[in-house]
């Protein structure tokens, strides 16, 4: 059986950093699901639709090749704004459901586990997980990490744009009916506002080394 480890938090609260080197240390297999919608709401914009249009986002989460995603275009401000509007609504994401479930479950590669990050891992895609992690920081020390990696991809935007957009992103996955992010009531609590990505990793791996003994 799969050992299943779910990361959920807010947006860049380090998740995806740790969940890299989590699977990498233990030798499983990630999967980061913001992805998954930022690939969906990057689809519907490509195809001159609006990301709050239901039909056309139903239809690109239903034609979603996970083989075919591009990992530059998914990651600026517009795909990330693009892709909680699209993860509003319940059919999109019942429609990547399965993909991630199927996922935890049996990790490509005959892996022996796998790591999930987003926002409902631990409370809807993977409420079984053998260890839950809620990873969050500072809305203002969120943001600047984010504004630092935008910043160095080219970006124009400014730190106080990004703290908006931060905050504006939270409300919106926070607030939503359909699997809002929320902590599992089973999750560990992991604040990184004043920890090192190192000291975050250190941290996972004891709560995760506790739970495997
Ligand atoms: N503990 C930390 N200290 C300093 N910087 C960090 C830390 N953890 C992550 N970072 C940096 O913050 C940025 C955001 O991290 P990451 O992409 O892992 O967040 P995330 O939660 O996965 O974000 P998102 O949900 O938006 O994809 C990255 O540039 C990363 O290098
Ligand atoms: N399990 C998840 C993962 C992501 N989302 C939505 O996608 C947006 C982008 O995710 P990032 O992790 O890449 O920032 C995020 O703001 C959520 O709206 C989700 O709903 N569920």
């Amino acid at each position: 059986m799969s050992f299943v480890v779910a990361i959920d938090g807010p947006a860049a609260s380090g998740k995806g950093t740790l969940a890299r080197r989590l699977a990498r240390h233990y030798g499983f297999a990630y999967l980061d699901t913001g992805s998954l919608y930022r690939a969906v709401g990057q689809a519907v914009r490509d195809a001159g639709s609006d990301p709050a249009d239901e039909t056309a986002a139903l239809a690109a989460a239903r034609a979603l090749d996970i083989n075919r995603i591009n990992e530059k275009a998914i990651r600026t401000r517009e795909a990330g704004e693009a892709a909680s509007l699209v993860a509003v609504m319940a059919p999109v994401r019942a429609a990547i459901l399965d993909f991630q479930r199927d996922f935890a479950a049996n990790p490509p590669g005959g892996q022996k586990g796998a790591v999930l990050d987003g926002r409902d891992i631990g409370t809807v895609v993977c409420p079984d997980a053998n260890v839950k992690l809620f990873v969050t920081a500072s809305p203002e020390v969120r943001a600047h990490r984010r504004w630092l990696e935008l910043k160095g991809s080219g970006s124009a935007v400014s730190e106080a744009q990004v703290l908006e957009d931060t905050r504006e992103r939270d409300a919106r996955d926070a607030g939503r009916a359909a699997s809002p992010m929320k902590q599992a009531a089973d999750a560990h609590l992991l604040d990184t506002t004043n920890l090192s990505i190192e000291a975050a990793f250190g941290e996972a791996v004891r709560i995760i080394d506790k739970s495997m003994s």
